[in-house]
């Protein structure tokens, strides 16, 4: 997407709201991460004491070809039956979301089985009916990685025109570690062995078979491949529509808390195509599934929290959402050295 312009954080406002944090009454650089988050948001919004957003979350579902050579640890047809149970309410992300009082919108980009109409929060804007199986074939034509891309940016682009001051997608996909962790290697030079996991809890036999695979996969793709290629050739609907999603919402002057290790996956795909993206982006966790780490200091993100999971949906990205909204409070509500009389070092 050569055309594509991101904006550029506001470098004073960061500057403003670094200096005003080394006016609050704590030993410089005591709050630790919380101190970026907080200068981070005055970069995005242009302003040294930046604004509480509100937040909203997209979870984009899908389905993969991939399956078919027995990759995870449950059938692919829990993607649409989770599906169901978001437009039910029950999901982990939809606990999240009511309790954060976020926006929550399923986006069906691919799931294999039809669904029934599900009023309320599922979106349908399928474009195949899941992925072929990349240990054999491109898992994606062209036209179906733009049609997802495009997917994600329109569902950016509700939450923005909804009010979202802060982005969060999430995804539910059976078989989807496999495709990420290619993503993973491919756009980090890594070896599968060092990145293929367990996702949903696979056995070692499986390990091994998915490591082949992933293997398999990427003598497909020359290095250097163009990231459009490399996502119709080993990525995922719901992948590429997150791309798409982070893209759109940079775009907007939005940023996105990125989610697990599928989610590093598609931000990696999203800043091969659109580099600068990374500059929009904050990590909320580690993820338990290999290779995550590596990912993340790929895209030179540092996770907020380490809570062992690996669940996905969006979830972690959620459960920071209360650490942001102290940064941000702390940052604003603070008393300087100066106002309450405290005694500045030395
Ligand atoms: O977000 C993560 O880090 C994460 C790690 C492992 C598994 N998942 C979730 O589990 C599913 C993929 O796992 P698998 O074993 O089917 O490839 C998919 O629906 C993801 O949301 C998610
Ligand atoms: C039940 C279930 C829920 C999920 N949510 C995200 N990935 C998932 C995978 C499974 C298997």
């Amino acid at each position: 997407m050569p055309e594509f312009k991101l904006p550029t954080p506001d470098a004073a406002a960061y500057a403003a709201a670094r200096a005003h944090q080394n006016q609050l009454t704590k030993p410089t650089g005591s709050l630790g991460m919380l101190e970026d988050v907080a200068c981070r948001f005055a970069s995005w919004q242009g302003q040294a004491v930046p604004q509480l957003p509100k937040a909203a979350i997209t979870v984009f579902a899908a389905d993969h070809g991939v399956t078919a050579e027995g990759v995870s640890a449950y059938p692919s047809a829990v993607t649409a039956e989770m599906v169901k149970n978001f437009a039910a309410g029950g999901a982990a992300i939809c606990v999240l979301a009511r309790q954060h009082d976020a926006r929550l919108e399923v986006v069906d980009v691919g799931v294999a089985s039809p669904l029934p109409v599900l009023p309320g929060v599922i979106i349908s804007a399928r474009v195949a009916p899941g992925t072929r199986n990349l240990a054999r074939e491109a898992a994606m034509t062209q036209a179906q990685v733009d049609a997802a891309l495009d997917a994600g940016r329109a569902a950016a682009r509700r939450a923005v025109e909804a009010g979202a001051g802060v982005l969060v997608a999430g995804e539910m996909g059976i078989g989807n570690t496999t495709p990420s962790a290619a993503l993973i290697c491919h756009f980090c030079t890594l070896a599968p062995a060092a990145v293929v996991g367990r996702g949903t809890g696979v056995d070692d036999q499986a390990l091994a078979l998915k490591t082949r695979i992933v293997e398999q996969a990427l003598t497909r793709l020359p290095a250097g491949a163009d990231a459009r290629r490399v996502l119709a050739e080993v990525g995922g609907l719901e992948i590429a529509a997150m791309a798409g999603f982070y893209l759109e919402g940079a775009r907007l002057g939005v940023p996105s808390v990125v989610d697990g290790f599928i989610a590093a996956a598609a931000a990696l795909a999203a800043c091969a195509m659109v580099p600068g993206l990374e500059h929009w982006l904050l990590a909320s966790h580690r993820s338990q599934e290999t290779g995550h780490q590596a990912a993340l200091a790929h895209l030179g993100l540092a996770p907020m929290v380490d809570l062992g999971l690996r669940l996905g949906e969006g979830s972690g990205a959620a459960l920071v959402l209360p650490l942001i909204a102290s940064a941000l409070q702390l940052h604003a509500g603070m008393a300087t050295f100066a106002s309450a009389g405290v005694s500045d070092k030395a």
